[in-house]
């Protein structure tokens, strides 16, 4: 299938047509994320933006087979360039070794709670050792050193003693950055990283994001990031993917979906954040009106039906194709069809 965003570069990672669904022996099964079409170029950013429960860590965690044990990838491919040459990880069995030498070594992730990867009864050093030992052909000297220098590079002062120290030990700050050398250890081609930094006051943050933003020049990998925060997504993404309810319903190049956001979801979004003004110029923010429907009452055509303020006849049955709507920029929205074909006719 030909893109429908143009790609500079081959891409590092392309989901295509994924489908995933949540299964129960005793209800129907729920659709977490609808036919999702992604692209991540080798060395840039890009942020998946959405409500909570809209699959965001969903979709990041099926590109390492991380689902839990009910969920099952229905539809689709997650084409990943590895090291050995193109593989498609949703056909990948979770326990493989071929999807075993992939995790860890060439995509990593980071959470947002430190301690769902830190182990609190080994030393932090242990640990990357431990990462390092297990994909390269290194003595536990080297890897010692790697792991020595990769604290040092994330910023933990006094690095070969901290190296000693356990988890509960470090503040908060300094357990993300443990997390993040652990992440970095064997220098992966891709971090995805779920909301690291929602947890952390507003100072850490900042010193955390310019962190990723600093290793990913060193280490020029690319970055699969979510959040829920579009202050995070201006700062720290080239191309934003925004999500609602399992679809992506608006995606592009960060600046070009910013200045001119064409899915009314996508708007309502952007409406609903504050902005430095005078006060003479400040306008009341507009909260999104409504929750999100829940995965079992989603409609078959566009997710965003029941809140959005311009929803027609076609809206809650019929599926929106994605548009082109500028450079680089898609969106599935009935709006954007209906003015074309209104304009030709
Ligand atoms: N183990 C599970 N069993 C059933 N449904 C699940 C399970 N895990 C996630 N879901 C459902 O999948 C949908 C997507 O969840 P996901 O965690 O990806 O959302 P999210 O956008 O990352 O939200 P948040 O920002 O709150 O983490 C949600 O509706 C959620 O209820």
């Amino acid at each position: 299938m030909t893109p429908l965003i143009p790609m500079a570069a081959k891409p590092l990672l392309a989901i295509n047509d994924m489908s995933i669904v949540f299964t129960s022996p005793d209800e129907p099964d729920v659709k977490a994320v609808r036919q999702v079409d992604l692209t991540l170029t080798p060395g840039k950013t890009l942020a998946l933006v959405g409500e909570s429960g809209c699959g965001k860590s969903v979709t990041a965690r099926a590109v390492l087979r991380l689902l839990d044990s009910n969920a099952e990838i229905r539809t689709g491919e997650i084409h990943f360039e590895a090291d050995s040459g193109p593989v498609d990880i949703a056909r990948l069995k979770p326990d493989s070794l071929a999807l075993r030498s992939i995790r860890g070594a060439q995509i990593s992730m980071i959470f947002q709670e430190p301690m769902s990867s830190l182990s609190p009864v080994h030393t932090i050093g242990d640990q990357i050792d431990e990462i390092i030992l297990l994909h390269e052909r290194v003595s536990p000297k080297q890897a010692r050193e790697r792991t020595v220098s990769l604290l040092d590079q994330v910023g933990i002062p006094g690095a070969r003693d901290r190296a000693n120290a356990y988890p509960f030990e470090l503040s908060g700050g300094l357990r993300q950055r443990a997390m993040i050398a652990m992440a970095l250890a064997c220098t992966p081609k891709l971090l995805i990283a779920d909301e690291p930094t929602t947890a952390l006051d507003v100072t850490t943050q900042a010193q955390i994001l310019d962190l990723l933003r600093q290793l990913q020049a060193d280490f020029g990998m690319a970055m699969l990031f979510i959040t829920h925060d579009l202050g995070v997504v201006a700062e720290i993404a080239d191309e934003v993917a925004v999500m609602y309810l399992g679809d992506v319903v608006e995606q592009g190049d960060v600046y070009e979906v910013f200045r001119a956001p064409k899915h009314p979801y996508t708007q309502a979004l952007m409406n609903s954040v504050p902005r430095l003004q005078r006060k003479s110029e400040r306008q009341r923010l507009s909260p999104i009106k409504g929750t999100v429907p829940s995965p079992k009452d989603r409609p078959e055509g566009c997710a965003f039906t029941s809140r959005c303020p311009y929803a027609f006849a076609p809206c809650p049955t019929i599926r929106p194709e994605p548009t082109v709507v500028g450079d680089g920029h898609v969106a599935r929205c009935h709006l954007l069809t209906h003015a074309r074909e209104e304009a030709v006719a």
